[in-house]
Parts: structure tokens; C-alpha cells; sequence
């Protein structure tokens, strides 16, 4: 039995946020201001705490401004759609996020849909959701962007690949089929109600996991040499010590003797998420400007 490689995406990370950085003192310097990315958050769930933290710092550090906007859980809708609209007109915003899930009285596509779509940095709106499925330039939703990055570097070329896709959220499955079908690969798409999905991603040279269930896909669903992504970010209690640990929606310890390539949870995918999300935010800022950008080099 061989051990697969580890895809180290923390360092993938790194190295595409110092391009970003590069590119950003660029843009600073013919626009005469540093790019700038809001984040709205609303409510107080404390994960969304961290990760909206460590996306103002991770901004600060590559070079651009970082606008927080924190509003309360019972806020009414009327007033996130005002901040959008606010955010939608003001020259120093190039990208916006709005931290997802949104609490239950509000309506996530009416805020999505209110987006400026040039300023939508996560890819959601229903108009570059059209742009990725006919080919237009537009923004991708970050995590899958991510993904594939991944591959490729793994990979090189993806085309003629088998790859399956667990998993057809709006965020991450849907967008990923795409991009994976844009670089040829003949994509599957299975999910909760796929019958045999150990045979299905068993034929699969790609596996993309997005499920949400804690270590679900296991070493003997796997074709040998695969190369695995792990989409998922689950906290499950720990054994012994009553505190809790990260686990993904693949059995590390048994794919991991199968695959020929795997990412870990955590250092693997999520950390990537948000270097795509700055990565996003200066393709963003040089285009609504007007301003030349090689984006291949990103
Ligand atoms: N509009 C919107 N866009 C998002 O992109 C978005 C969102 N809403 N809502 C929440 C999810 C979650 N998300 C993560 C980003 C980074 C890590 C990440 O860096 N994870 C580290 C571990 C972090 C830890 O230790 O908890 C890792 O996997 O190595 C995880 C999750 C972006 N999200």
C-alpha cells in the first residue's frame, strides 16, 4: 500500500497572497488608493466570528483596506439591503461579502441579488452563476476556484479526467461541476440521493468532497493513485479530552493509504478559500477601474 502526497494548501495559500500582494501595490499605485474589500457580518455566531477576523487581517497584511460591518441578528432585512446599496456606491469598495448563512427572518437570494455584480467577490450572484456556465468572464465562488487550483498545480492539465463531485450546494458542488467541466474533465455530480455512491467514486481520477458529513468517504470507496479534495470543515468532540477537532468529509487515515494525492482538514482547502477571496477582490478592484491586470499571473 502506498501513501498518498499531501496537497499542502496553507502553503499553496501563501504563495498566491504574495501575487495578490504584488498586484495590489500595483493597483495602489495608478489608482492612488489601496484596494478594498467590505465583509458584512450579522449576528454573532462565533465561527463566522473568526473566519470574518481572519479575512480583515489576511486583507490588511496583502496591502488592501479592510471594511467591517457588523450588524445585529434581529437586525431587519430593509437594513442589510441599505448597507449593500451603501456599499454598492462607494468608489473605495472594489469587492463585498456578505457572511453566510444569513439569520432565518432574513432572505438570502434577495441579499445576493442585491449585490452589484462587478463587486460580488464570492461569485453567488445569479449573474456570475451565468457567467461561469457559458464562459464569460466573471467572478467564481471562492472555495471551488480554490479546488482547482489545486488540481492543476497536482495535476497539470485536468482534461479528459474522470472527476465526481459529492455534493451540489450552490457554494461549492454546482460551481465546482462547472469548473471542473471547463477544464474537460467528464463530471459527475452525486449527492444524498446518488444510489451506489461507493461505485460511483470509485470510477472517479478526481474526488471533490462537499457533503458536510464528518469522514464520510472512506479509503475503499477510492480508485488507486486518485487525487482527493476535502471540502469539508466539520468540528466533531474529540475523544478524550472533551474539547473538539476538525475533521473533513473523507477518512483521512484510510484514503490517504489509497489516494495518490489528498488535501487535509485543516490546512488544505479552507485556507485557500480566502486567498481566492483576495485574490478576487484585486482582479475586481483593476477591472472596475479599468486598469490592466494579467490575471493568469493569479
Ligand atoms: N459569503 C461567504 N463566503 C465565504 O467564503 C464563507 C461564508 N460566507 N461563510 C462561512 C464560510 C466558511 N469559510 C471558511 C474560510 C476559511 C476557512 C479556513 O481557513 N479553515 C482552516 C481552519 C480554520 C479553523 O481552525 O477553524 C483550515 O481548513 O485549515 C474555513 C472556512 C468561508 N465561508
Amino acid at each position: 500500500m502506498t501513501t498518498a502526497s499531501i496537497i499542502d494548501g496553507k502553503a499553496f495559500a501563501e504563495t498566491l497572497r504574495a501575487r495578490v500582494a504584488d498586484a495590489a501595490a500595483s493597483f495602489a499605485q495608478q489608482a492612488g488608493r489601496n484596494a478594498g474589500l467590505a465583509v458584512v457580518l450579522v449576528g454573532e455566531d462565533p465561527a463566522s466570528q473568526v473566519y470574518v477576523r481572519n479575512k480583515g487581517r489576511q486583507t490588511l497584511a496583502c496591502g488592501m483596506e479592510s471594511f467591517e460591518h457588523k450588524l445585529p441578528a434581529d437586525a431587519p432585512e430593509a437594513d442589510l439591503l441599505a448597507l449593500v446599496e451603501q456599499l454598492n456606491g462607494d468608489p473605495a469598495v472594489d469587492g463585498i461579502l456578505v457572511q453566510l448563512p444569513l439569520p432565518r427572518h432574513m432572505d438570502e437570494a434577495k441579499v445576493i441579488a442585491a449585490l452589484n455584480p462587478d463587486k460580488d467577490v464570492d461569485g453567488f450572484h445569479v449573474v456570475n452563476v451565468g457567467r461561469l456556465a457559458t464562459g464569460a468572464p466573471g467572478f467564481v465562488p471562492c472555495t471551488p476556484l480554490g479546488c482547482v487550483m489545486l488540481l492543476k498545480d497536482q495535476l497539470g492539465s485536468l482534461s479528459g479526467l474522470d472527476a465526481v463531485v459529492i455534493g451540489r450546494s450552490n457554494i461549492v458542488g454546482k460551481p465546482m461541476a462547472q469548473l471542473l467541466l471547463a477544464e474537460s474533465c467528464t463530471v459527475t455530480v452525486a449527492h444524498s440521493r446518488t444510489r451506489d455512491l461507493a461505485d460511483v467514486v470509485r470510477r472517479a481520477d478526481i474526488v471533490v468532497a462537499a457533503v458536510g458529513r464528518p469522514e464520510m468517504v472512506r479509503g475503499d470507496w477510492l480508485k488507486p493513485g486518485a487525487t482527493v479534495i476535502d471540502v469539508g470543515i466539520n468540528r466533531v468532540p474529540a475523544a478524550e479530552d472533551g474539547k473538539s477537532r476538525l475533521v473533513g468529509d473523507v477518512d483521512f487515515a484510510s484514503a490517504s493509504a489509497v489516494a495518490g494525492a489528498i488535501t487535509p482538514v485543516p490546512g488544505g482547502v479552507g485556507p485557500m478559500t480566502i486567498a481566492v477571496l483576495l485574490r478576487n477582490t484585486i482582479v475586481a478592484a483593476h477591472r472596475n477601474m479599468g486598469l490592466a491586470l494579467d490575471e493568469t499571473l493569479l
